[in-house]
């Protein structure tokens, strides 16, 4: 499935039928397969999908991120240009420059040697950027994404910050070289509850305020849906379903999708929690028709045979044989958050 702009509208990442597979003793095993989406400039999407259904493997090879022995098939275009066909050095200034990845846990990947202020200005530095104006520019943009006492922090060592005063420093280094493209993977797994919103909050201003595009990858349908226009929902390396995170949120149409809503814990619904039977699959263990038939209440013989293909049913895109039946007969997803 390829995945045409809205009229106006300009891709800044047009990734289509990516596919990584990775070898493992003497067999390639596929953990990605066929995902396609189109993310505007400007634009949010959030990669929804439980442990293992390869959301992080998407996004390190929309980076280019990806172990040297693992195979990529498709295309990913950044700006019309073929990130597969970047030379090493283009490939160098890209992730320098136009694209930044906020992780989930910032202890794995800043230097627990070199101070904050070291740390946030190296890439401005590199560019050229005088240490002075450098340290200038972070201590602002600290002081932006809400870290008290700047000048305090910025000459002290990672140890002696929070997790979440931690996650602010890396939000702030991509930040510091204007990105356009942004991915979070899981930002907020590791922060506590309070700091998980502030960090959100942080994070959709960045968008608006810098017109910075924003990949959102995370298992929390309903942090997705706060931050971002879109969601694809990702189960076993496929899209099974694609579209505006207003109407995603409250009216999925693939049974994996309504899974998900359903199994939301509720505050102020008193009905029992709806678990999907079984477990999730990665790509590699999926069966060979729908992916996600071994799991699906609504699963009928077509559905063990031929994988589906996302095609557009209502104002979604959606893989399941049976997407007309549910949108024709859709009850409202019980056990979600009103
Ligand atoms: N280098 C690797 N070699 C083999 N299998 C891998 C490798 N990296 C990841 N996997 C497997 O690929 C599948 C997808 O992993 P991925 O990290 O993309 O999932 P995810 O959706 O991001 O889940 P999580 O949130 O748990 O990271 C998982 O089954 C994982 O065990």
């Amino acid at each position: 499935m390829t995945e045409k702009p809205a009229a106006g509208e300009e891709l800044l990442l047009d990734v289509r039928d990516l596919a990584v597979s990775v070898p493992v003793g003497r067999e390639q095993r596929p953990l990605v397969t066929d995902v396609s989406f189109g993310l505007p400039v400007g634009g949010s999407l959030g990669l929804v999908g439980e442990s293992g259904s390869g959301k992080s493997m998407t996004a390190r090879a929309i980076l280019r991120l990806l172990q040297r022995d693992a195979k990529v098939s498709g295309s990913v275009r950044f700006e019309g240009e073929d990130v597969y066909g970047m030379s090493k050095s283009r490939l160098r200034a890209w992730h320098a420059r136009e694209v930044g990845m906020i992780y989930q846990d910032p202890r794995a990947h800043i230097n627990p040697l070199r101070t904050i202020g070291d740390f946030l200005t190296e890439g401005l530095r590199q560019s050229g950027v005088s240490t002075s104006d450098a340290y200038e520019q972070a201590e602002a943009l600290l002081k932006r994404v809400g870290v008290g006492n700047a000048d305090v922090r910025i000459r002290q060592f990672p140890h002696q910050l929070s997790g979440g005063l931690l996650q602010r420093v890396m939000i702030a280094s991509v930040l510091l070289m204007k990105p356009k493209l942004v991915i979070a993977d899981e930002p907020t797994t590791a922060l506590d509850v309070t700091i998980q919103e502030a960090v959100m909050v942080i994070l959709d201003e960045m968008r608006r305020a810098e017109g910075v595009s924003l990949l959102m990858v995370t298992h929390d349908l309903d942090l997705a849906a706060a931050v971002t226009d879109r969601l694809a929902v990702v189960y076993a390396g496929r899209v099974v379903e694609l579209g505006a995170s207003a109407t995603m949120h409250e009216d999925g149409i693939h049974p994996y999708a309504r899974g998900l809503l359903a199994s939301r814990p509720s505050t102020s619904c008193k009905e029992r929690l709806k678990v999907i039977p079984g477990r999730p699959v990665a790509a590699f263990e999926a069966p060979s028709g729908c992916v996600f038939a071994d799991r699906c209440d609504l699963v009928e013989d077509v559905c063990r045979t031929d994988r589906p293909s996302l095609r557009e049913v209502a104002t979604h895109r959606v893989a399941c044989h049976r997407a007309d039946e549910i949108v024709a007969d859709r009850a409202p997803v019980v056990g979600g958050r009103a």
